[in-house]
């Protein structure tokens, strides 16, 4: 709910009791909660964990968050694994007709409209928290730097705050900039590697990052992840695309072709890189199995590496907490051999 990802998006949950965890403060992601609707088959009217500060009806009231409940959202699934993902409208005022409302869908959409902007911050800030003691899952996180604090400007197309604990756990301290901070003044803090951030919307749609990216690449070491990889995708010369069927949730196979390792990752995404669009130089490294999708590339010339999905999770498994570490392994290399600009 608290992903910026998810800016104005309804999502409907498979899963028919929903909210028996409860909400805590601890687990947001951002700020505030993006959904534009959350949709619920059963919402728990019992709340029962120890980290629970409110129950999901309490959040969505006080956060004036649109909730349905008692929805077949089993049906309204098979529905969408027809069709793919649909154009919405919820609605509370009656005098509005059918057709008007039906309309309001059908003159709506997601391609084109630049949502980094909107969730983005407004000023620089910086960012040094790492996962909490009793939360850290990687005991090798905290030496992979080898002693050494990496200094990252991160773009924020709406990035969520497990990311720069990821990265700060691996001994990065961040300076999180606005989605449209100009690439020489980036490039003017002289960081270590610079990273691209998660956010909402279509990757066609804010140019001004492809061109930063653009200008930042082979300069400096950089990481993108899902927005970020698909920015990083168009400034390497490649295309994206929207996918029939986005992927969502925490339990999407994914394949590292250099390995042939496969992880269990958390997913979020409507749009695609195009692989056959990609310039010579450029490897597809991550498949998605369930589809066969570009799920992450790796470009040596330019020490640019990104991937489609979640390794900060949060939720979700943590199989590819290894990102970060190989994010950092690139800015130890370019210590001892820069990339030539
Ligand atoms: N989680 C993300 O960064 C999503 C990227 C992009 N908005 C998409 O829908 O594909």
């Amino acid at each position: 709910m608290t992903d910026p990802s998810y800016k104005g998006q309804f999502v409907c949950f498979t899963h028919p009791h929903i909210g028996n965890v409860g909400v805590n403060d601890d687990d947001e992601e951002s700020e505030k909660c993006h959904l534009g609707a959350i949709i619920v088959r059963d919402v728990s009217i019992v709340v029962s964990n120890y980290r629970s500060v409110m129950s999901l009806d309490e959040y969505c009231k006080k956060h004036n968050v649109l909730g349905l409940c008692n929805l077949d959202t089993r049906a309204l699934t098979k529905v969408l694994r027809e069709t793919g993902c649909l154009n919405g409208v919820i609605c509370t005022d009656a005098s509005k007709s059918d057709e008007e409302l039906v309309a309001m869908t059908k003159n709506w959409t997601i391609v084109g409209k630049d949502l980094l902007s909107v969730v983005s911050c407004k000023e620089p800030y910086e960012w040094k928290d790492p996962t909490g003691e009793e939360w850290e899952f990687n005991e090798g996180a905290k030496t992979a730097a080898g002693g050494k604090a990496f200094k990252v400007v991160a773009y924020d197309f709406g990035i969520k705050h497990n990311i720069l604990r990821r990265l700060a756990s691996f001994g990065c301290s961040i300076t999180v900039v606005p989605a449209d901070y100009p690439a020489d003044k980036v490039l003017a803090l002289n960081p270590d590697g610079v990273f691209f951030s998660n956010g909402p919307g279509d990757p066609s749609a804010a140019p001004y990052a492809v061109d930063n990216a653009r200008a930042i690449l082979g300069k400096k070491p950089v990481f993108g992840i899902c927005m970020g990889h698909q920015i990083l995708g168009q400034a390497f010369g490649g295309k994206t695309f929207k996918l029939k069927f986005g992927h969502h949730g925490g339990n999407h196979p994914i394949r590292y072709n250099p390995t042939g390792r496969v992880e269990i990752s958390a997913q979020n995404h409507n749009f695609a890189v195009d692989p056959d669009t990609l310039p010579e130089g450029v490897e597809v490294t991550h498949i998605n199995l369930n589809d066969g999708t570009c799920a992450g590339m790796l470009y040596p010339a330019k020490k640019a590496m990104t991937i489609q999905y979640h390794p900060e999770a949060s939720p979700g498994p943590h199989d590819a907490d290894i990102c970060f570490e190989q994010f950092v392994d690139m800015m130890k290399a370019e210590v001892s051999a820069p990339v030539a600009a």
